[in-house]
């Protein structure tokens, strides 16, 4: 081995998390290095967000056929799914978005190191048998799908996320297993590409939600496309023509599993046992969410590879803080977002601050809104699902809201705006709702917590001074 390479900051993964890290520590020094292994281009645009919503994309546009006799558009029947066209869309633009990211990564030049990268202490890193000493590390080394060991024998019967973009057609019989974010996107596109898709899912809970309305409302909407068996553990053995799903009393063979059992951060072989710090069974050290500090260590962790927030605005926010704390002289603490997630099925399933679960009983007002009935929902044949925001009884805030709603993903921002601010109901009630618009319906649920609140319930406008003119008065 050759003598150690020194340099400032060491940053592990060129993912979002990284790549957000590097571009902090480029305010101060250029004194760094990005190590990485495998695929260059993110887990985001190579396989997460970006291909996942193009499929989704192309799943709602050939399902919008539904309703078009409705709308009185004639001979829907005729229009056919080309799936090879469709893979061949998602990764012509997924690779578009992935240039962009390349060409960030190949700006940086000589400070970019290819290699499997292992801790030896807090400030030795080892790649390709070269030594690397430095004042910092940062861990961004995000997160990989969960396949249990026996499911591996599978082979090419057995997709994940990351192989899933890379078919250039699909078998007609497919399993999604696990109904988390993943697992509800892909289970409800697959299907809507004419897949004959079977869901299993261990929980009775879909994606992450709490609130037993909200749940059972997506749960009907999807069981009605395709079916879900919940409750239980799936396992799979193989069979001569394909996969046998058994869970619980049902056994189901199809010819192609996905699995969307969760993802596990990229943390077994990097080496933190080096670091002499207690690791939970995951292998992952206690991290400060304020700070990404690993102990009182030079030692950050950010990105899926903290599992503290798997999804991109909260990953780059890892990445920022981790970056700039490894270059600044003294750890600053910073406050993190008011919690959002948005998966996007159709109606959008989102959770906004608090959970239904979080919320006290005794403390928290429920308002709700169907939209069923909804006006601007029933014009573009999107009338469906549940809105349910949750109000503090006792100063009148709203502190939280889950859903499954249309255009979910928009209200879904300006209520976490509300929440961040502390707005109480009667001040978000102040803000103009144009007509007709799906906001409307948030409204509805709004005006059902104000009338639950002992302050003014007659007007949604603040009272002002008389003009003392006659002509205004
Ligand atoms: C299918 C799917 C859909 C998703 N959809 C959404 C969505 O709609 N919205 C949303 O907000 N989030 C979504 N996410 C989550 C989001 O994509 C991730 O949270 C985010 O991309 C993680 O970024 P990261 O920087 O932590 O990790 P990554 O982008 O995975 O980067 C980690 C890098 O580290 C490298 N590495 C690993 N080990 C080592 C090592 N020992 N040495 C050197 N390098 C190493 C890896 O090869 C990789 O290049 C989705 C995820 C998936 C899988
Ligand atoms: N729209 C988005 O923001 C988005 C989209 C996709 C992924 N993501 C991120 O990716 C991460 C991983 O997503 P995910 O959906 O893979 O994981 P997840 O942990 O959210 O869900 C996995 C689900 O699989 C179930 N499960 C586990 N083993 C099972 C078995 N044997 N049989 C049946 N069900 C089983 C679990 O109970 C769980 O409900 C999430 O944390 C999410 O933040 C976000």
């Amino acid at each position: 081995m050759t003598l150690p390479v020194t340099t400032e900051i060491i940053v592990i993964g060129a993912g979002t998390a990284g790549l957000a890290a590097v571009k902090q520590v480029q305010k101060q020094t250029d004194d760094f290095l990005l190590i990485n292994a495998g695929e260059y281009g993110t887990t985001c645009a190579r396989v997460g967000c970006m291909p996942s919503k193009l499929l989704i994309e192309a799943a709602n546009a050939y399902h919008r056929r539904h309703c078009f006799d409705t709308f009185g558009i004639r001979q829907a029947e005729s229009l056919a799914i080309d799936l090879p066209a469709v893979f061949s869309r998602v990764r012509e633009l997924r690779d578009y978005y992935v240039s962009g990211v390349m060409k960030s990564v190949h700006d940086l030049g000589n400070r970019v190191v290819t290699g499997r990268a292992k801790l030896l202490s807090y400030n030795q890193v080892q790649v390709n048998n070269q030594i690397f000493q430095c004042k910092k590390i940062i861990i961004a080394t995000g997160s990989t799908p969960i396949v249990p060991e026996d499911w591996k024998t599978l082979e090419n019967k057995l997709l994940t996320t990351d192989s899933l973009f890379e078919q250039s057609d699909l078998k007609s019989r497919i399993a999604v297993i696990g109904m988390g974010a993943i697992g509800v996107e892909m289970a409800q596109a697959l299907s809507r590409l004419g897949i004959n898709v079977t869901a299993f899912s261990s929980t009775q809970q879909l994606a992450g939600l709490t609130d037993p309305e909200v749940n059972q409302s997506i749960h009907q909407l999807l069981q009605a496309e395709f079916p879900i068996y919940s409750g239980d553990k799936a396992e799979l053995s193989e069979t001569a023509n394909g996969v046998l799903v058994s869970a619980g009393n049902v056994s189901v063979e199809v010819d192609q599993v996905v699995a969307a059992i969760g993802r596990q951060a990229n943390l077994k072989h990097i080496g933190l046992e080096c670091l002499g710090v207690p690791l939970n069974d995951e292998g992952i050290p206690e991290i400060n969410p304020h700070t990404m500090q690993v102990a009182d260590l030079p030692v950050f962790i950010a990105g899926d590879a903290s599992s503290l927030n798997m999804v991109l605005h909260e990953v780059a926010d890892e990445g920022r803080i981790a970056g700039h704390n490894a270059v600044s002289a003294s750890i600053e603490h910073f406050c993190r977002r008011t919690p959002m997630r948005i998966v996007f099925t159709d109606p959008e399933i989102a959770c906004i601050g608090m959970t239904y679960e979080q919320c006290s009983e005794a403390n928290t007002l429920i308002g709700q809104a169907l939209f069923e009935d909804q006006g601007r929902a029933r014009a573009g044949q999107q009338n469906k699902g549940v809105m349910r925001l949750y109000a503090d009884k006792n100063n009148g805030r709203l502190i939280g809201a889950e859903m499954a709603a249309p255009a979910a993903e928009h209200m879904a921002h300006v209520l976490a705006l509300a929440i961040e601010q502390q707005l109480t109901i009667a001040q978000i009630l102040a803000m103009p709702i144009y007509h007709p618009v799906l906001e409307e319906g948030m409204r509805t649920a709004l005006r059902q917590l104000q009338k639950q609140l002992p302050t003014d319930k007659a007007f949604d406008l603040s009272r002002c001074e008389a003009f003392h003119s006659e002509a205004l008065d």
